[in-house]
């Protein structure tokens, strides 16, 4: 312990337990904790979580120096026995280290989700759900949140496997009930030190193997539409598609998982920063009728995005405003490092406390206010910049253009189409957000269709 100390020196460190360090003062979700840490020790603060110690960034200046202009060396992720090697066969890429699997996972994946044909392929799909996603808003409105989730996960689900998902469809309940656990075991800073959830061995793999299952049955009856399972499966298209079975369905698995319950998630945040700040759900409306018509001519489709910029900046905003991933995804330090004046250790993890940056006032002025405008600048067609909710570095999210142009289409056909309200007798708590739940309302909200034309509009589709 003197010769660690001597030779590396660490952020101030929260005083914590012998043994067990910090583990049991993280909360999970940990936003609001995160935020009052940053605000208490600065910069940067470490944690003990376990054997394991992780260093949280709270400014967009040293998670830019570290994990972006050093990613090279700041872009592994801490081993995690039972998440990755027990549940996930050693195959799941976003618990990879910084490997060559990592490498060659990524590669196929972005060639899926950024490739040159990418959104042609997905803007079908999102146009259509979307169809659906103010239809199910129209006639079940207090189920907006299931809704939001049949949205995203269909989306993925037909470009993955080629099939729709429905309200209530039993598969993808079952899906998606286990991602909701694995996000808690991945996202949590402790559960994912203890790496504790024994009884989840093995449960993504029979669920996937099912979907693929199905799928071969409906390529042998000559019923199945082109999606990138059977591309890979088939394995003809590319010589990297040379995977195990379990890769295979690992890829599967992460695709849905990571693209599904994100999407989702910030569609429920952007209906609840209506809600509690109408003012700027007025705004995006104005710019949305001068295009579709105050009388509801036409939903608003991606064609409409070069003359839409307001709605662009919606979906930043709804980003960066509660980021649902509320102290970020942990990187894992691969060699030792200096950084103005610390001594960091290989294998020490860092994470971009994502709370605290988003609600530093320097960077965000009235930061707990949902305000479009401040993203109204130059850098409004990167979707990464400006804020973290991607993440960052070599491990950004793989999936941002999708995850972005998901946002990008519920927002303007919901606010085009609906007026969101707070109940007044239970107010929408913005600060706490724990809105990820598939089992109840996340909050209280009246939606009602602007008029009957805009009913009427929806039907017609
Ligand atoms: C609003 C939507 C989304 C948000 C906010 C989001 C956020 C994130 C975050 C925070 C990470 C971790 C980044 C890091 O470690 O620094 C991540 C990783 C990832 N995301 Fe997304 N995501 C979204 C949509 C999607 C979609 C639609 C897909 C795919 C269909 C996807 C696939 C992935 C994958 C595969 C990784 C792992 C990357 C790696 O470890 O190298 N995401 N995402």
């Amino acid at each position: 312990r003197l010769q660690f100390n001597s030779k590396y020196r660490l952020p101030p460190e929260i005083p914590g337990w012998p043994i067990i360090g910090n583990t049991l003062d993280v909360p999970f979700p940990g936003g609001v904790w995160g935020h009052e840490m940053a605000k208490k020790y600065g910069e940067m603060f470490t944690c003990r979580l376990g054997g394991k110690t992780m260093v949280f960034l709270n400014s967009a200046r040293v998670v830019s120096d570290l994990l972006e202009k050093r990613a090279a060396i700041y872009s592994s992720r801490p081993y995690r026995p039972m998440a990755q090697d027990i549940a996930s066969g050693g195959a799941r890429m976003l618990l990879m280290g910084h490997s060559d699997r990592w490498r060659s996972q990524r590669k196929i994946m972005h060639s899926i989700l950024n490739g040159q044909q990418a959104e042609s392929k997905f803007i079908p799909f999102e146009e259509l759900e979307v169809r659906q996603l103010v239809w199910d808003y129209l006639h079940t409105p207090d189920q907006f949140y299931t809704a939001n989730q049949r949205f995203s996960n269909s989306v993925i689900m037909s470009v993955i496997f080629g099939r729709r998902a429905q309200l209530g469809d039993e598969q993808l309940t079952k899906m998606l009930n286990i991602m909701m656990e694995f996000g808690q075991l991945l996202f949590s800073p402790t559960k994912n030190i203890c790496d504790l959830f024994t009884w989840l061995t093995y449960l993504p793999k029979p669920i996937y193997q099912h979907e693929v299952d199905a799928l071969s049955d409906r390529v042998s009856k000559g019923t199945a539409k082109p999606c990138f399972a059977t591309a890979l499966i088939e394995g003809t298209s590319k010589k990297e598609f040379n995977l195990t079975e379990t890769e295979k369905l690992m890829i599967f698995s992460t695709l849905l998982e990571a693209g599904s319950d994100t999407s989702r998630t910030a569609i429920t945040q952007m209906v609840a920063a209506a809600a509690a700040f109408p003012e700027w759900a007025a705004t995006a409306r104005a710019h949305l009728d001068e295009l579709c018509g105050h009388n509801a001519e036409r939903l608003p489709s991606f064609e409409d995005r070069e003359k839409l910029p307001y709605i662009a900046a919606v979906v930043k905003e709804t980003l960066r405003w509660r980021p649902f991933i509320q102290t970020g995804v942990p990187h894992q330090l691969t060699q030792d490092d200096v950084y103005e004046g610390y001594r960091f250790p290989a294998g020490t993890m860092f994470t971009w406390n994502a709370y605290a940056l988003s609600l530093n006032e320097g960077d965000y002025p009235d930061a707990v206010r949902f305000n479009p405008e401040r993203f109204l600048n130059d850098d409004l067609k990167s979707p990464l910049k400006g804020h973290w909710s991607f993440g960052t570095g070599r491990r950004v999210c793989v999936g941002y253009n999708v995850g972005f142009n998901n946002v990008w289409i519920a927002a303007a056909c919901l606010l085009y189409c609906f007026d969101f309200e707070e109940d007044t007798e239970n107010p929408i708590d913005t600060l706490n957000t724990i809105w990820d739940s598939v089992e109840k309302p996340p909050f209280a909200v009246k939606i009602k269709p602007r008029s009957q034309a805009h009913a009427e509009l929806i039907k017609q589709k």
